[in-house]
């Protein structure tokens, strides 16, 4: 039952938003139909996803006749921080930028509160614990473009604060031309979980229903050509926690402390001290992390208790500092950390990899352990990290991509 408020007369159900979010300064409630903008334009057709502090919808943009994703915030959260950042990583069309696009934005009025809308280009989560039919293969290509990604928000003298594999989704240029009919024909009816509160008083705060998600992978595999015939475009989301680096503090890192980078998640666990500093050079560590979970659909680190402890284990070294709080927490393994095992971690690591067919497992080791640097003065930038042999072949430049639409 919902802690916050209380009163719901049912369980709140797993994979939905909590139900405690609608409320006065939360989430906006939305039915599937409505119209949102002034004058109205976009009409909801179906839910995208949810976060911490927003729900995110497929809607149709009827001036421009597409589709696209809405970003719909919580009303008590400022996020014009996002909004200028979103402005200020507008690419001409020209260029192909693999950062979500923003399209339009605009203010929109609910009993919850005022809520900032983001209109983006929809994107296909890169989704990877479920094994999909249609998950992208990820190539070295597919790689490349994620490095791309942060080389170019950081060019901005942005860094991004919360890279993770959940932040990664594929453009999918076919879902922006489909028409609403052939979008409800070829994806499942969506669950509709009821919402009841014991009063009525509450009622206008939340929707009639909690929505599922679309299942995008179901309508691809039926319209579109599959990922591997198909050009690659990689997209990074949820600048919700970027900042201009020098011109204020960084925010707090909410990022899991898996893919925290080592700075930040020593700060955390062993000062207790949430507002670690961080910048650009921490986003690479993240990034290093993000790109073994991407190519073996399977995090480097799995326990965020042992995390320091594995973070010396893989980059073969302790630094002086985190040694006392290190013994402190002694595991039961009696591993010491140093150069030789660090090589037999990564030489099992080398093997996952292959098995996953990602092309060139020992350079790819080779292009983490370069970027898993303990000391953040040590890990290349990310520009430098595209001129890595790795890529060697590939596109030195992101060129508009064909977009081929199959409506
Ligand atoms: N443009 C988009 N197209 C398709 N799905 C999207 C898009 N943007 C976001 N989503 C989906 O919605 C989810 C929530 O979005 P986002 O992470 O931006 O929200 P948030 O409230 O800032 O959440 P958090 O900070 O907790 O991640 C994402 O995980 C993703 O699955």
């Amino acid at each position: 039952m919902s802690t916050e408020f209380e009163g719901f007369l049912f369980e709140d159900p797993e994979g939905y938003e909590p139900t405690s979010a609608y409320t006065l300064g939360g989430l906006c409630p939305i039915r599937l139909g409505c119209d949102l903008g002034s004058p109205p334009r976009y009409r909801i057709i179906a839910k995208l996803g949810f976060g911490a502090y927003s729900t995110v919808w497929l809607a149709h943009d009827r001036v421009d006749k597409r589709n696209v994703a809405l970003k719909i915030v919580e009303a008590r959260t400022s996020s014009s921080n996002e909004l200028s950042m979103l402005q200020r990583l507008r690419a001409p069309d020209t260029e192909a930028p693999h950062v979500i696009q923003l399209l339009d934005a605009f203010e929109h009025t609910s009993p919850n509160g005022l809520h900032q809308v983001f209109v983006t280009e929809p994107v296909h989560p890169v989704d990877l614990f479920r094994c999909q039919a249609f998950r992208p293969v990820i190539t070295r290509e597919a790689l490349r473009q994620t490095i791309a990604a942060l080389a170019f928000i950081h060019s901005h003298g942005i860094a991004h604060g919360d890279v993770r594999p959940d932040n990664f989704g594929m453009a999918i240029h076919e879902i922006e031309r489909l028409s609403v009919i052939k979008i409800c024909g070829l994806t499942y009816t969506p669950t509709l979980m009821a919402i009841l509160h014991s009063s009525s008083e509450y009622q206008q705060s939340f929707p009639p229903y909690l929505c599922s998600k679309i299942d995008l992978s179901r309508l691809l595999f039926s319209n579109a050509r599959p990922f591997t015939q198909r050009p690659l475009s990689m997209r990074i989301l949820d600048l919700g926690n970027a900042y201009i680096v020098g011109e204020c503090p960084p925010p707090r890192v909410n990022t899991p402390i898996t893919y925290a980078s080592p700075e930040v998640a020593f700060a955390q666990k062993a000062l207790n001290h949430l507002d670690a500093p961080w910048d650009c050079r921490s986003d690479i560590w993240s990034l290093a992390v993000s790109m073994y979970a991407l190519a073996c659909s399977h995090p480097i680190f799995e326990c965020g208790e042992r995390v320091l402890h594995e973070m010396t284990h893989y980059c073969g070294e302790v630094p002086d500092a985190w040694r006392e709080y290190l013994h402190s927490k002694p595991f039961q393994d009696d591993i010491v950390p140093g150069p030789e095992h660090a090589d037999r971690l990564w030489k099992e690591r080398e093997e996952v990899i292959s098995r996953c067919d990602v092309e060139n497992p020992a350079e790819l080791v080779r292009l983490l352990r370069r970027m898993m640097q303990l000391n953040p003065a040590n890990r290349p930038t990310a520009a430098e990290l595209l001129r890595d042999p790795y890529f060697d072949g590939l596109h030195e430049h992101d060129l508009v991509q064909d977009h081929g639409l199959l409506t």
